[in-house]
This record gives C-alpha cells, structure tokens and sequence, in this order.
C-alpha cells in the first residue's frame, strides 16, 4: 500500500539488516525466490511448446542482478531452462551480488557476457530483467541500452525485478530505453514510479512480494505516499465502497450540496456536475446558475433544485454578486465552484469574497452603504439585498427577492421587495442601497456559518492569478478547501511550467497542499491526492477513455457530494477520485472502445 522512493527504501533495507539483524543475503533469496515464482506462474498461462519453459535473465551488476541470479537458481530448481546474461563481467560483481555469482557457478547454470547481436532470443519463452533496480541514476549506459533494447523487440514476456531497468523510481519518468515489462515483482514496497504515469504503462501487472521488510517499518520511517487501491480503500480510508446506509435515514441525512456551475457557452459543465453529485449520494442538490440559464435548463436534472442568480441578462457570472452566492451558502453542507463558470473581470476578488464567506468570515463594514450592503451578505436576505440594491432593473431585484423568499429569510424579503419597489420607481441605485443596509448591517453581527469547498477549472485560475492567495483567511477545519486542477492549472497555481508538473507530480501537489493548507487533486493519468498534512495518494483506477470534456466536472460533483454527506476532505477527495476511476472502467467495459466514453457515462456508472 506505502510508495517508496529509492532513498526510502534504502532506509528501511539498512534499518531490516542493521537493527532487526536480518542478513541482505536471507533479504536478496526471498526476492529473487518471488521473482522465480511469478516468471513460473507467468509460464504456466503461457501456451509453451511442450518441453520446460527455457527463461533467460540479464544480470547488471548492482543487486538488482543479484536478485535476477537468485531467481535463475530457484527457476533452475523447479526444472525450468535457465540461462544468465551479465550486462558487465562477472568480476565486476562485489557484495551479495558476487556471492550469488559464485553461488550459480557453483549451480552449473549456463552464464556468459553479453556481446552486441549475441544472444539468439528464439531459444527462449521469457526474459527476467534484473538489470538495473533501485540504484538507477540517469538513462541507461550500454551496454544495458543495447540489452534493454534487444529484450523489448524480442517480444517475449518479461518480469521485471522491483522496477523495469530504465525506470526513474521516484518519478515514474520513463528513460530511453526503458524495459516494457509484463509483470514486475516490487520488492518489498512498491516503488512511487510504478504508480505514477508514464512508469506504471511499462510495469505491466505489479506484484508486491514480502521479503523479509516489515511493512509497519514504511510509517515508523514516515513514509507518506500511498498506492490507492482498493484494499487502500478498504484499510487505510475505512471506506466500505459498497457505501452502505442504515435504513432509518432520510434525504436530510446525507447533506445538501450546493453547485455554483456553468455559464451560457458551458452549461454541460453545470449538468454533469450537478448529476455526479446526486449519483455520488448526497440528499439534496442545489444548482446556483446564471438567471438567464434557468429557464432553459428547468427540468434537465429534476432531481436537483435550481437557485437562478441575478445576472443581468448574460447568463454568465460577471454581473452575479459574490455576496449573492454566499448567501445561498446558509443550509447547505459544501460548495462546488468552478465547472463552466468563465472568467470576468475582477474575478480573483470575487473569489476571494465567496473564500471568505464559506470560510466563516465576515468583511469588515465599509463605509459606503451600498458597499456595505454588498459585503455584508452573510444571510440570504441581507446579501440578496445587497444584490437588490446593487440591481440595476426591476427584473434583477425580483430575482434577488426570489433568492430571499426561497431562503425563507423574511426581513431580508421584506428589504428586498423595498429595494425592488425603489428601483422599479426609478430612484438610484443609492436609495435602493440604502434601503438594504439595515438589514444587511443587522446580518452582518451574525457570523456566517463556514462550509467545506470544492475549487475547479476557471475556480483555479481565478486563484492562480490572485497574487494575496497566500494572505487569504485560513480555513477552519470543518470548511476544507479541495481544488482539482489538472496539470495546465497546476502549473499556473504553481507558477512553473506543466512539463515540471509531470516531471514530479507527487512534489507538486503536495508542495501546494503544505503551503496553502488546502487538499489538492492533481488530474491526469495517476491522479495524485495531496493533504496539507504531507500525506499523498496515487490513484490505480480509470482509463484513458475518461481523457474526455466534462470529466473533471464530475469529479468536482463527486467530491462535493462527499463533502456534503459529512465526509472528512483526505477520505471524500481520495475515495472520490478512486471511485470516479472506477466508474470509469465500468463504464469504459460496457462500451466497445474506450474511446466511445462520454462524461456522462460516468456519473451514470458511480
Ligand atoms: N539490501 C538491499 O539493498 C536489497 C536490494 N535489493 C535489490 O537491489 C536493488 C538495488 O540495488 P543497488 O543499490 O545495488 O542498485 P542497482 O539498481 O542494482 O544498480 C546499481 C548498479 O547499476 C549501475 N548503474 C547505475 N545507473 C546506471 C545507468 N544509468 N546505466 C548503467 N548502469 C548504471 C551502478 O554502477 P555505477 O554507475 O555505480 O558504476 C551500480 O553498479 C533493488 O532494486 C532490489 O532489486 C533486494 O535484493 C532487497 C535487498
Ligand atoms: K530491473
């Protein structure tokens, strides 16, 4: 379940030897005995040609050739044909790996150097590469190249010793050449690069095999990074996937999410959001929209209630207060923000007003009535006021006063409905302020009540370029923030490039997570989860089907409705992330190619 990197692991190898006092040559016969035994199960499956399965291993010259040449010994041992290939003369060898040298000398395998063109690749059914391992640094030199190369165009099965040869460990870069294995047997722990894209699309099938590492070892070194899994899942998370519920519940228990989603080009974004977040559990979903998209969307998700919010006729956000937003925030239990919302002027400021008040704080009151009318939307009727006073038409404030009226605020209501009665006469939009203020004012001594929150797509760029992000009011803890930026966004929030996203994607999203106290999602092929505590997971579901529009929008509804149902941020971003991946296969299996997956396959298959 741990992800090891190199350094990691040679820690918890020396602690196993020097302070448990387990011998690295009892460490190096059990690794070498579970490569053996995986190359013999792979054998088994595979149609041979009668006689015993003839398996050649390429030995390099650190341990990793060691455990290639315990392998040949026990392969040796079941009745398999074996032969050894050293990428370097043998005298090269020292340590353990020199003995198991001499060891298989002794055994009377077949053994030779290896020469450019040598090696005649049809006498075998199968290849063990035990070339390069742990103590990898950089691409590999010849003659490993020249092997690694001649191995991946012989088209026989290959089990890779703990990583394939040519693989970065830590990161999952893939080098030129890297060994395309089918299965790899990890030694010990399973290490990060074949978790992370693009190492694990040349592990094949990953096995972890015990060699004598205690695995509580991996927390009492402090290592962090998980492989999530489904016995991640069940053990680390506690989660039973099968979600389920005790019979004396109803729509009130599982939480009430509210989705601020979509604009007039992208409210598809809004749709499948809205639905994943329904399909994920919650009990109830609200989805905040543009007024101008209500209408034409009415009846789209009749599962979910609609708030229209004052836009000015243009159906998008740029005119939609945040304070408005805030205020439909009162009752309900997380906050989705991002999918198909666009940018507009002044956004980073009005994401920060919409941060501030799901974190629980209020603005200081300005001066300026109209101003304070507008910040101090805490409630539903004083911010639905606020926009009243700010409403430029009748047709505005009558929105803002629905806002109120379904928030069953009355003094807000009533404020409103003066506001409205003083706009519809004309008077400027001062008068109409100040008709909001004194309610307004009045809400603003009652704290709102903060709310966890789900930052996506546009949401992320609207942070990205705030530069104060890092003044923002901290969260408490029962408001969490979760952002799911894919790598583009990373990297804007990070200020680097997408390439050096990639290049260490756990780094990445954890750095963020520990700066800004926040839980990251970082997207992509392995999708990382990061806490503020340090602690990182590594997704093992999905398909690159899901590679399509819209599939972040049901994530984002997915972690939301988590967060909705009461879920603590780690379990709801790292569960709904693996569970996204998940439905995603299924998905992707009830079609003919991967390539057929829509968005909305998935929420369909949650
Ligand atoms: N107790 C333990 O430790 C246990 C360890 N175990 C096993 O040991 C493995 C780690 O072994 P390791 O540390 O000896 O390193 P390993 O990966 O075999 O290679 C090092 C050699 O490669 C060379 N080399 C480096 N880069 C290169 C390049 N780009 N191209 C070409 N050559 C390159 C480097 O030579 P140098 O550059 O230093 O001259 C050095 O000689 C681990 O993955 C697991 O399989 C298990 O048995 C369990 C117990
Ligand atoms: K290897």
């Amino acid at each position: 379940m741990h992800l090891v990197t190199a350094e990691e692991m040679r820690r918890l190898d020396r602690h196993t030897i020097d302070t448990i006092g387990l011998p690295a040559l009892v460490l190096m016969e059990n690794a070498g005995r579970a490569i053996a035994e995986a190359a013999l199960a792979l054998s088994a499956q595979l149609e041979l040609r009668g006689g015993p399965a003839r398996w050649l291993v390429l030995a390099g010259k650190g341990n990793n050739g060691g455990d290639g040449l315990v392998a040949a010994r026990h392969l040796c041992e079941a009745g398999a044909e074996t032969a050894v290939v050293y990428a370097e003369p043998p005298e090269r060898l020292t340590g353990d790996a020199a003995v198991q040298r001499d060891a298989l000398a002794r055994f009377g395998i077949a053994a030779s150097v290896c020469a450019p063109g040598a090696i005649d690749w049809r006498a075998y059914d199968g290849v063990i590469d035990a070339l390069l391992g742990t103590g990898t640094r950089g691409a590999p030199r010849e003659p490993y190249a020249s092997l690694i190369r001649e191995a991946n165009a012989s088209g026989l099965p290959i089990v890779a010793a703990d990583i394939p040869s040519g693989l970065d460990a830590d990161t999952g870069a893939v080098h030129e050449p890297c060994i395309r294995a089918d299965r790899t047997v990890a030694l010990a722990f399973r290490k990060r690069g074949l978790a992370l894209h693009p190492g694990r699309e040349v592990a094949g099938d990953v096995s972890v095999a015990p060699i004598g590492i205690p695995a509580w070892l991996a927390e009492t070194y402090g290592v962090r990074a998980f492989h999530l899994d489904e016995a991640a899942v069940r053990k680390r998370l506690g989660i039973d996937p099968s979600l389920p519920r005790r019979t004396d519940t109803h729509k009130g228990t599982y939480g009430h999410v509210l989705v601020a989603a979509g604009s007039l080009p992208m409210a598809g974004a809004g749709l499948l959001c809205v639905r994943a977040a329904l399909r994920a559990g919650c009990g109830l979903a609200t989805w905040a929209v543009p007024a101008r998209l209500a209408e034409p969307l009415l009846g789209r998700v009749p599962e979910a209630m609609l708030a229209p919010l004052a836009d000015g006729g243009r159906g998008d956000w740029a005119a939609v207060p945040a304070e408005a937003l805030a205020a439909l925030c009162t009752g309900r239990s997380a906050l989705v923000l991002g999918p198909g919302l666009g940018r507009f002027e002044g956004d980073s400021a009005w994401l920060r007003r919409v941060w501030e008040a799901t974190a629980g704080v209020v603005p200081p009151v300005a001066a300026d009535a109209g101003t304070a009318a507008a910040q101090a939307g805490d409630t539903p009727g004083a911010a639905a006021a606020a926009h009243a006073a700010a409403a430029t038409t009748t047709a505005d404030a009558a929105c803002a006063a629905s806002v109120a009226a379904q928030a069953g605020d009355t003094i807000g209501a009533a404020a409103i409905t003066h506001a409205a009665a003083a706009t519809a006469r004309a008077t400027t939009a001062a008068d109409a302020a100040s008709a909001a203020s004194a309610p307004a004012r009045a809400a603003a001594n009652r704290s709102p009540k903060p709310l966890p929150l789900v930052l996506d797509a546009d949401a992320l760029n609207m942070l990205a370029d705030a530069d104060d992000f890092a003044g923002w009011v901290k969260r408490p803890a029962g408001a969490p923030a979760v952002l799911t930026p894919h790598p583009g966004e990373m990297a804007r929030l990070l200020r680097c490039t997408v390439p050096e996203v990639q290049r260490d994607r756990i780094g990445a999203a954890r750095s963020y997570a520990e700066k800004h106290g926040v839980y990251v999602v970082l997207k992509g092929a392995g999708t990382v989860i990061a806490t503020p505590a340090g602690i990182a997971y590594v997704n093992s579901t999905g398909n690159a089907g899901m590679a399509t529009g819209g599939s972040g929008d049901v994530l984002a509804g997915i972690i939301g409705s988590l967060l909705a149902q009461g879920w603590d941020a780690e379990k709801a971003a790292a569960f709904g992330v693996w569970w996204h991946g998940r439905a995603g296969d299924r998905a992707a299996e009830a079609r003919m190619t991967t390539a057929s997956l829509m968005a909305g396959d998935i929420a369909d298959y949650l």
